[in-house]
């Protein structure tokens, strides 16, 4: 790791734990609003995303991505007479990361006048932090962005296997010839997707539908999707035991069938990074998530803050990204004495990540959802009406590519009239997601959307359909 220059003071108005996306932007945003700030990393500046989760799991999957969408499309199709180059897409990767070197995110820090410290933070009291071995003591406030890590679930057998993680996943040098995969979330999803396309043979073994918290017509489009990729979803399958044979790693579900693999990738779910924090100098439980109100201020204290995977809400970089904006600035409000903005929608409010939080699934099809499903907002009580309509049935779409399939919902509040949720899945419905975004966190009326006319042949036609569907009083 490239050496990071010793501040020359200790004491900061503000000082962050945890330089990745979500701890830059923390950093930056007091930093600008006229505050001292030091910002604490222990690996690499950048964090998880850079390096071990959003980019270089983005780039796997756009070399296959890119292949299946030419070959989806008459013309294109008969130019293609090659593979997929493992090695090149693997290369591709590694530039991204900057072999998971961090020199250019250190000089963006210090250019934007944050003071930086390589090492692990640990609280020794209120305000007080050991760096291995010098103290550092904030005036104002101590933002805890230090992340999440994958877990490990209490499988007999599986921790000496050595299983892979989603770190392994998103840097291995070179692909495993077969790929067993616990877990039916994203994490699964995405890399059985990217290594299907390296010609890993996989094996999903994941108790539930995959992808089940989205809508359902989701699980069922992207298991077809994966299987005729080759891959093998066991749904209903529970891990037993785990041991590593001369041929490999063996798997043994509950049912006693086993599932042979070169590598194990364990994907299902995260846990905290706390356990090594000191949380016990200031009162809190080491392992805990941070539970935060809406200005991120943890519940309890009055200095002590909570952003990005570490206080639960969301799992996901930008939703983090949008909790730093929020927390950077009400520090600042808090530490300068100005106005706080902290009611719904304020400025110091990160009052979308309650239910219209934005994902995609890089899966190809894609997953592209904004708000709620349709069981979450009926447990949330609303007065819904679900609009369906196939997205292949959009002229767009059929340009795009030929037998192009894919599907889209729309949860309509009846007593508002405006939406609470859209799901899009289908080849390239990424890019229509912040249409989505803008019209459910805008509570724009239905009435109203009418007027917002997309443009043909564009795939953005399915909003037309969707309203066309729904019916104009
Ligand atoms: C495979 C994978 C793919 C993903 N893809 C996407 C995606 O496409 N889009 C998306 O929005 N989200 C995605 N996510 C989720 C996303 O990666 C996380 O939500 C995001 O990285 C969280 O950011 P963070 O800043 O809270 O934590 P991190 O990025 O983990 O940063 C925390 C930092 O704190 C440091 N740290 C920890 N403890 C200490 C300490 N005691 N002292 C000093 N430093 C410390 C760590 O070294 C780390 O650099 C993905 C996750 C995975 C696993
Ligand atoms: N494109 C993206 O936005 C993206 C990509 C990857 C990861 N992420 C984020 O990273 C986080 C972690 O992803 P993930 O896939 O690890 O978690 P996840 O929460 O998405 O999925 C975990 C899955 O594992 C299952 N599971 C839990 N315990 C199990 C066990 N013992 N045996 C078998 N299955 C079990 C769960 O039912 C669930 O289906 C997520 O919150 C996700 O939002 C986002």
């Amino acid at each position: 790791m490239p050496p990071v220059p010793v501040p020359d003071t200790t004491e900061f108005d503000v000082i962050v734990i945890g330089a990745g996306a979500v701890g830059e932007n923390i950093a930056d945003r007091a930093m600008q609003r006229g505050l001292t700030v030091l910002l604490v990393e222990s690996e690499l500046v950048g964090g998880e995303c850079s390096y071990w989760a959003c980019m270089p799991s983005k780039v796997l999957l756009r070399s296959g991505i890119v292949l299946r969408a030419a070959q989806a499309v008459e013309g294109a199709e008969e130019a293609i007479t090659g593979t997929l180059d493992v090695a090149a897409t693997l290369a591709r990767r590694n530039s991204f990361t900057h072999d998971w070197n961090d020199q250019s995110q250190i000089d963006w820090v210090i250019g934007a006048g944050v003071a930086l410290v390589r090492g692990h933070a640990r609280f020794t009291g209120p305000k007080v932090l050991d760096v291995d071995g010098t103290t550092y003591t904030a005036r104002h406030a101590i933002a805890v962005s230090v992340g999440s890590d994958p877990l490990l679930p209490d499988i007999p057998g599986l921790a000496d296997v050595s299983p892979w993680t989603s770190r392994h996943a998103t840097s291995a040098q070179t692909a495993p010839r077969s790929l067993a995969i616990i877990g039916g979330g994203v994490v699964s999803v995405e890399m059985a997707t990217a290594y299907a396309s390296f010609g890993t043979t996989i094996t999903i073994l994941s108790r539930t539908p995959l992808l089940n918290t989205q809508e359902p017509f989701v699980s069922e489009t992207v298991t077809k999707s994966l299987e005729a990729a080759g891959v093998s979803v066991l749904v209903g399958a529970n891990t037993a035991s785990a041991k590593r044979t001369d041929v490999g790693v063996e798997l043994t579900l509950d049912d006693g069938s086993t599932v042979v693999a070169d590598e194990v990738l364990v994907a299902v779910g995260r846990v905290p990074r706390t356990m090594d924090l000191g949380f016990e100098a200031i009162g809190l439980t080491p392992g805990d998530w941070l539970d935060v109100d809406d200005t991120m201020l943890v519940k309890g204290f009055d200095w002590l803050y909570a952003c990005g995977d570490v206080n639960h809400r969301v799992l996901l970089t930008h939703q983090g990204k949008y909790q730093a904006r929020a927390a950077g600035d009400v520090i600042a409000a808090r530490a300068l004495g100005t106005p706080v903005d902290d009611s719904p929608f304020g400025t110091h409010a990160a009052t979308a990540d309650h239910e219209m939080v934005p994902q995609v699934t890089f899966s190809d099809p894609a997953v592209a959802s904004v708000g709620l499903t349709a069981a979450a907002a009926e447990k949330a009580g609303y007065d819904i009406r679900v609009i369906d309509y196939d997205l292949g049935w959009v002229a767009g779409a059929s340009v795009q590519a030929d037998g192009y399939e894919g599907h889209a919902r729309m949860i309509v509040d009846e007593k508002r009239k405006v939406i609470l949720g859209v799901t899009f899945v289908g080849k390239d419905v990424a890019e229509l997601l912040h249409g989505a975004t803008t019209a459910v966190v805008g509570q724009v009326p239905i009435d109203r959307l009418w007027h917002a006319v997309p443009a043909y042949p564009t795939i953005n036609e399915i909003w037309l359909r969707l309203l066309e569907t729904y019916g104009r009083p």
